[in-house]
């Protein structure tokens, strides 16, 4: 069964609300905090410290940080508790009180030594509220300045855990030791650089489902292959892309749709990409002898488009096609599956709205294109996706897949991925998924994951130098191994 605290992605908002729902069911939130500060205390000894440093902010966060280094003051171990900031919430009143009966020694914004070799960080949570305080971020700075190692507590102090962005300066730590769910800022970077190794401590938190998950290897769905079947029934995948000056681009395209299983591949170029030929024979291929895609090159392709059953549109386009692919989408928008990759992604522009079997798979900067405000922003991104109505595969070192009201993250991928030619070879996945019976969302998380895979197995054995998108697609039976 898969297990929702180790794939749910939470913002502060559903973070907050899974918090009071737990309370309000009558788990005191007293007994979150003494489980949050086990759990802490518990990676802090695997430490085996000589001395530790607790920077506890005054919110629940320092609240947690308090009650961790008493446990550990318990336990024996050599610990000091430095306090920063005013406005005290209840439950850090509360733990100060009792390490204070407990004999800890406690000091308020003053500046600590070098002499500590494990700190923990529990100035600011979930709770940060803007660009971190002059104050707090002097206290940041002496952290990232020690030799000691860190712990940070739910998320390292200064990264928003809504866009993983830091806020001013943030805490670089070791360890993040997470409550209940993960949130967006530790899987997004910068925030996942600063969180380091991240552990998920379940605490007995009420169940609390998010849209927001990370790709784990539960949700991959492959498509069936009956013993009993013929080409037809795993679709008819009609790419066209390229031009004379990106010939290579739609062979990994094609590639990818071939090697991920699709019935039926059909490549038309109008420059020449003829190679792809030579590399797998069993792809139909044509040129149309020229430059790029017109508007009247459609009625010459009706025949193709009719029998496709889904249309991939992009790699190594220029922008003279657009108004080919502004064309098509209004022919064929509303009835076949078209997946919209590189240059063919700015034809959307020309649209108010698309429909669900839309898919537009942009890297950052296309999508910066299409999208001023997008930032580093999932809410944004989410409500672009409603607006435009089109799902969308948003691929960076994290790879985000969203149709608006869900959303998927992959965590795999790699900087053997970081090279010309990756992006084309996954939307030929994707497209070959879609061809095969995958709705457009489960194509994206299966294709992005059995690719991603396949580039990080590789990766082991070759390097992340090494390993190129046609190598990817000839081992891509690799990442079906889930
Ligand atoms: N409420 C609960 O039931 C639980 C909360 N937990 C902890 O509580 C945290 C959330 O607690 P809070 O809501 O009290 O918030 P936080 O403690 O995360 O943040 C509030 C504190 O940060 C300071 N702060 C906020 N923005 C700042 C800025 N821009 N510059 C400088 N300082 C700033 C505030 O002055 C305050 O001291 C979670 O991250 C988690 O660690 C856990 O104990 C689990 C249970
Ligand atoms: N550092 C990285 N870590 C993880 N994945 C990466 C990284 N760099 C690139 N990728 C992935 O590689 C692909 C690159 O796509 P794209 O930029 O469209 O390439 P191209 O247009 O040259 O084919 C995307 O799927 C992206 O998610
Ligand atoms: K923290």
């Amino acid at each position: 069964m898969e297990n929702i605290f180790e794939t749910n992605v939470l913002d502060s908002n559903e973070a907050k609300v899974m918090d009071k729902l737990t309370i309000e069911s009558g788990i005191m939130e007293e007994t979150l905090m003494e489980q949050a500060a086990f759990a802490i205390a518990d990676v802090a000894s695997s430490f085996s410290p000589k001395k530790i440093l607790c920077v506890a902010g005054t919110g629940n966060n320092g609240g947690d940080c308090i009650a961790a280094g008493r446990i550990l003051h318990n336990k024996g171990y050599n610990v000091e508790i430095y306090i920063y900031g005013k406005n005290q919430s209840n439950g850090f009143k509360k733990q100060l009180l009792i390490a204070e009966n407990y004999g800890l020694k406690i000091k308020y914004n003053k500046d600590f030594s070098d002499e500590y070799d494990l700190i923990i960080d529990g100035l600011i949570g979930i709770g940060l509220n803007g660009e971190v305080r002059s104050s707090i971020k002097t206290v940041i700075e002496k952290i990232n300045s020690s030799n000691a190692k860190v712990i940070s507590e739910d998320i390292p102090s200064g990264i928003s855990s809504d866009t993983g962005e830091v806020m001013g300066d943030a805490v670089h730590a070791d360890i993040t030791i997470t409550f209940g769910n993960l949130k967006i800022g530790q899987i997004l970077y910068p925030g996942r650089e600063f969180s380091g190794k991240l552990k998920i401590a379940e605490l007995s938190f009420k169940k609390f489902i998010s849209n927001r998950k990370i790709i784990t290897p539960d949700i991959i769905k492959v498509p069936n292959r009956k013993k009993d079947s013929h080409k037809y029934d795993y679709g008819n995948v009609l790419i066209l892309a390229g031009s004379s000056k990106y010939p290579g681009a739609p062979i990994l395209t094609a590639l990818g749709a071939q090697r991920i299983g699709a019935g039926l591949v059909t490549l038309i170029t109008p420059g020449d990409s003829s190679k792809i030929l030579s590399f797998e024979p069993s792809i139909i291929y044509s040129s149309l002898n020229k430059n790029n895609f017109e508007k009247n090159d459609l009625k010459k392709l009706n025949d193709e488009i009719e029998r496709a059953n889904v249309i991939i549109l992009g790699p190594g386009m220029t922008e003279d096609s657009i108004e080919f692919v502004v064309e098509l989408i209004k022919k064929q928008g509303r009835t076949k599956n078209i997946v919209l990759d590189a240059e063919s992604i700015q034809a959307i522009k020309e649209f108010e709205s698309l429909s669900e079997n839309i898919l537009i798979t942009p890297h950052v900067g296309e999508m910066k294109k299409i999208f001023k405000n997008l930032k580093n922003n999932i809410f944004e991104l989410e409500r672009f996706s409603k607006q435009k109505k089109c799902i969308i595969m948003l691929k960076s070192s994290i790879t985000t897949i969203t149709d608006g009201e869900k959303t998927f993250f992959n965590l795999l991928g790699s900087s053997s991925l970081s090279k010309g030619g990756s992006g084309d070879l996954l939307s030929g996945i994707v497209g070959g998924l879609i061809a095969q019976g995958l709705d457009t969302i489960n194509a994206c998380i299966t294709g992005s994951y059995i690719m991603y895979k396949t580039a990080k197995e590789l990766s082991n054995e070759y390097t992340e130098y090494f390993i190129t998108p046609k190598l990817i697609s000839e081992n891509l039976y690799i990442g079906f191994k889930l």
